[in-house]
């Protein structure tokens, strides 16, 4: 997962982080990632379960990791900070409930990549910049079913974030290729997704296509709306 800032001259393009579905079964569920990976560019996959045990973590994580690793593509855990070094993850995502980011750097060292939720709040992002957080994800930007999200945010915070900050931001929440071009235009890094890749009516494939293909045709137009006014080209 490149962390590229967008230079001023030149923004780096939003690229795709890839969230599981919270339930799967590994083996049926590895051709899917191979499908979804071997479709267009994804940056990351998180492996992202629910209600299961630390050894069907352990299994998933052997059976997806090496797709995605063999391909160059991040292969990081949520939640799990001792899960995530013990099985030779990239990185962890960890939430405001999870372990603490600090805690979760100790734990992965500095070369791994460590992203935290910040929800819709400029102060939570604040302080996890400061902290040392390799990206922070806002959201949940639009409705969604895969979870229940209790924080709605605004592509504004994208906006603004974009234009102070170095650490990249990804947008979360029913991102979908037909609804993502305001999260583009407004300076997300990445955009993550659940049910847009993994419930797409032409498969997984298909989805990582359609989303590559609403980012490209995207605007990109932060650069140009910095806050004092000027063309930052
Ligand atoms: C990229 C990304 N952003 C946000 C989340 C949500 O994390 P969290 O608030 O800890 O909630 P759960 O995903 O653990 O239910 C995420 N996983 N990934
Ligand atoms: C895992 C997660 N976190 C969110 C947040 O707002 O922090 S929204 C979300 C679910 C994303 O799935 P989908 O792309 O299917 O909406
Ligand atoms: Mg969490």
């Amino acid at each position: 997962m490149s962390k590229g800032k967008p230079s001023q001259a030149e923004p780096a393009a939003c690229r795709l982080y890839l969230v599981t579905p919270p339930v799967l079964e590994p083996a049926a569920f590895a051709p899917r990632l191979i499908e979804a990976l071997d479709a267009g560019d994804v940056a990351c996959v998180q492996l992202r379960l629910k209600n299961c045990s630390d050894d069907d973590v352990r299994r998933a994580c052997d059976a997806l990791r090496p797709i995605a690793q063999e391909r160059d593509v991040a292969f990081i855990l949520n939640d799990s900070p001792r899960l995530a070094r013990e099985m030779g993850c990239d990185g962890v995502h960890v939430g405001q409930t999870d372990t603490p980011y600090r805690d979760a750097r100790k734990i992965m060292g500095n070369d791994a990549i460590v992203g935290v939720t910040c929800h819709d709040s400029r102060h939570l992002a604040m302080v996890a910049g400061e902290e040392g957080a390799d990206y922070v994800a806002f959201g949940a930007f639009f409705p969604t079913a895969t979870k229940i999200a209790e924080h709605h945010a605004e592509p504004d915070l994208l906006r603004w974030w974009a234009e102070l900050m170095e650490v990249p931001c990804v947008a979360i929440g029913g991102i979908t290729a037909a609804n993502c071009a305001p999260l583009v235009a407004a300076g997300a890094d990445f955009l993550a997704v659940v049910s847009a890749v993994w419930d797409h009516p032409g498969g997984p494939g298909a989805g990582v296509a359609a989303m590559n293909a609403a980012i490209a045709a995207a605007p990109t137009d932060w650069v140009a709306t910095k806050t004092d006014g000027t063309d930052a080209g």
